[in-house]
């Protein structure tokens, strides 16, 4: 019998879009479409990396099916990792400051431009880290436990 420990799991490489409104700093933030592992809890846009993509031209071919709009500058930022029971993910964070299009929810989610602390919930665990290090930046407190999930939605 093969036994496979946590450290064996293969992570899931997902590239994630900080958009950043230049108007008001304000953040682009998406729900999860039906069908999909949380469907409904709010994250940042973005998706899994296709073979052979690096994580620029996975986030622009991502950000064009999911909301219809083209990225012209991205900085990959950060790297986190999350260990889900559907998934290990890596997840490579990168700031976008500039697009072109309109956006268009073309999966059905929803979209909401939000200041922190984010008004809307639940909000996906891997993705707190990012909003931690965001609040810094902007020499905002940052406490998780205003984005604790209730027990039955775990
Ligand atoms: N897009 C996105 N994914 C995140 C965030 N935080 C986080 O933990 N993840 C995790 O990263 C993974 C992304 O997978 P996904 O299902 O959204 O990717 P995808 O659109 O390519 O999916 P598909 O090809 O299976 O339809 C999920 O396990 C999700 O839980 C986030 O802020 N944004």
């Amino acid at each position: 019998m093969t036994v496979t420990t946590p450290a064996e799991r293969k992570h899931t490489e997902v590239a994630v879009g900080v958009l950043i409104r230049e108007s008001d700093g304000a953040l682009l933030i998406t729900s999860r479409p039906e069908g999909k592992p949380r469907a409904g809890w709010w994250e940042f846009p973005g998706g899994k990396l296709e073979a052979g993509e690096t994580v620029e031209q996975a986030l622009r071919r991502e950000l064009q099916e999911e909301l219809g709009i083209t990225i012209t500058n991205c900085m990959v930022w950060k790297v986190t990792e999350h260990a889900y029971s559907h998934a290990l993910v890596r997840l490579h964070w990168c700031k976008v400051t500039q697009w072109q299009g309109d956006f268009e929810m073309r999966e059905g989610q929803q979209m909401a431009w939000q200041q922190l602390p984010l008004q809307v919930r639940p909000v996906l665990e891997g993705s707190l880290p990012v909003l931690q290090w965001l609040s810094e930046e902007r020499g905002l407190p940052f406490d998780a436990s205003v984005y604790a999930v209730p027990e039955l939605q775990k």
